[in-house]
């Protein structure tokens, strides 16, 4: 899989340099081959039009009718059963086959895909503009960029057609429709490229079907007609035209039940998710509540004296805090770099059990080596501001985390809300606490949003989040329901540190109070 991780996405583009590099090989070996058959064609046309011009009298004279011969008995078959063409492609594909592991597949065509679809959808992004390489917000008062690209980069119509193809395939015509728009009014009046996959007809086609699918049957004919001009004897679309036309004759006026977003069964909170992703850190400021304080804390630790933690509290209930500069830019560098071979594709409690999901889309590492320095100083920094125990068991392994194209963590709890999930193996109760380390800044988008708690956190580099997952009651705090948003633009990561109930006893006091 690339297309979890921006690493793997980033070793792509050192794959299509080299496959660049075998396209120009492959360019100068044809047109080499190419110009000595020109060569050849002006040799013989030249013999034709000035030496014999037509008259076979010229073969007269031994020499020419000697080449004549030697000519079409062998000139001719080397040029026409020439096997150059062919292995100047087997040079061209086994460069391409060379790297057939690494290559993308069709799930991350369509993973990529996916991630579009879902930044449209959580950053209310227009389709017209992102196909011209513009990220447009759609707001009350008209459009507002969100993020200005360097270089921007359009589509073309056959970069839409698959993206509303992998749409279409789930049945989802609310997004299909405006990707094939697109598509159609891109592939209008342009020739078919060899690179492309689809092509106007196919475009018609699947857009008049979602057309039709969702009611608009005018629409669906008139597509379908267009398309009869390109391909008059198809007859599956004839028979369509046939139908819609009976259709409209019985419903003159049918217009369609508009489009609507298909309903995700993670997204019970969705509307409160995408406003929070999408207010780009939204969390009350200490002006507005005076409890919200900043400060340099040391929480009475010797090991905090000369340098105290920039604590910012975020909220109180539930107790969310921010530590400005908690790592430094090389202790981020080395972690990054410790996890990149061993990131796999992050997964997600499920029942007893663990697997992976569209709602979390990231490769993730855990470090276990606790060889490595700088995984045992931030532990030691952890426990310091935290004040909790964080060695193993009672702190899980550090978890780092990339985020891939669009990646996400949709709504979820860290701690378990089950008894058989599988945040028990460890032995050590709960989770009680997560520390999570912003390893990265990104460009736009991915914030750590609070669903019920409503505020957002975004991407700062450097810094880190500590919040209780727990009550001091040992109850899960439904408050702390937090997610990551998808990474509009950027290479995000993270870094978490899970901490447990046991092992904390004189540290974090419990209560038996069943309100608390
Ligand atoms: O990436 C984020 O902002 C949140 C990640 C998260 O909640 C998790 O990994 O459990
Ligand atoms: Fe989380």
């Amino acid at each position: 899989e690339i297309y979890t991780s921006l690493v793997n996405v980033k070793h792509a583009i050192s794959l299509e340099r080299k496959l660049i590099d075998s396209l120009k090989s492959y360019i100068e070996l044809e047109s080499e081959r190419l110009q000595d058959i020109r060569r050849f064609y002006a040799k013989v046309s030249h013999l034709h039009s000035e030496v014999y011009q037509g008259q076979t009298s010229a073969l007269a004279n031994p020499l020419l009718a000697f080449t004549l011969i030697k000519r079409l008995y062998s000139e001719w078959p080397n040029v026409v059963y020439s096997d150059d063409s062919v292995e100047n492609l087997q040079g061209l594909r086994s460069g391409y086959e060379l790297d057939g592991s690494a290559l993308p597949k069709l799930e991350d065509l369509q993973g990529a895909a996916r991630a579009l679809l879902r930044l449209q959808d959580v950053y209310s992004l227009q389709v017209s503009a992102l196909v011209r390489g513009h990220f447009l917000t759609a707001t009350d008062r008209g459009t507002k960029e969100v993020y200005k690209p360097l270089v921007s980069v359009p589509l073309s119509g056959d970069d839409c057609f698959l993206v509303g193809k992998v749409a279409y395939e789930q049945e989802d015509y609310y997004h299909s429709v405006p990707w094939l728009e697109q598509s159609v009014h891109l592939f209008r009046g342009h020739s078919r490229d060899p690179e492309n996959q689809g092509t106007l007809e196919d475009a018609l086609d699947h857009l008049a079907f979602s057309h039709f699918k969702t009611g608009n049957v005018s629409y669906a004919l008139s597509l379908s007609q267009e398309l009869l001009h390109h391909d008059p004897v198809n007859k599956r679309v004839l028979q369509n035209v046939e139908k819609y036309e009976k259709l409209l004759v019985v419903r003159p006026h049918m217009k369609g039940n508009g489009l609507r977003r298909p309903t995700s069964k993670y997204l019970r909170t969705r509307q409160a998710y995408e406003r929070l992703c999408q207010s780009h850190g939204s969390h009350p400021r200490h002006f507005q509540n005076p409890r919200l304080i900043c400060n340099y804390f040391t929480g009475g630790n010797p090991g905090l004296f000369l340098c105290p933690a920039k604590r910012e509290v975020l909220s109180l209930q539930p107790f969310v805090v921010l530590y400005h500069d908690f790592i430094t830019d090389t202790e981020a560098e080395d972690i990054k770099m410790i996890a990149r071979p061993g990131l796999r594709r992050s997964v997600v409690a499920s029942g007893e059990r663990q697997a992976t999901a569209d709602y979390r889309i990231s490769k993730s590492a855990w470090l276990k080596d606790s060889s490595h320095a700088v995984t045992g100083k931030l532990d030691q920094r952890i426990a310091m501001v935290t004040g909790l125990n964080v060695n193993h068991p009672f702190g899980e392994y550090l978890q780092v985390v990339n985020y891939g194209i669009g990646g996400h963590y949709e709504p979820h709890f860290d701690h378990a809300t089950v008894p058989t999930s599988p945040v028990y193996t460890l032995n050590t109760g709960n989770r009680v606490a997560t520390f999570m380390i912003y390893l990265s800044s990104v460009e736009a988008g991915g914030s750590t949003a609070f669903i019920y708690a409503n505020f957002s956190v975004p991407v700062d580099e450097k810094a880190a989040i500590f919040w209780w997952n727990l009550h001091r009651n040992g109850e899960g705090d439904v408050d702390t329901l937090h997610a990551g948003c998808p990474v509009l633009v950027g290479d995000k990561w993270v870094a978490n540190k899970w901490i447990h109930e046991y092992g904390q006893e004189f540290n974090h006091r419990c209560t038996l109070n069943p309100n608390e």
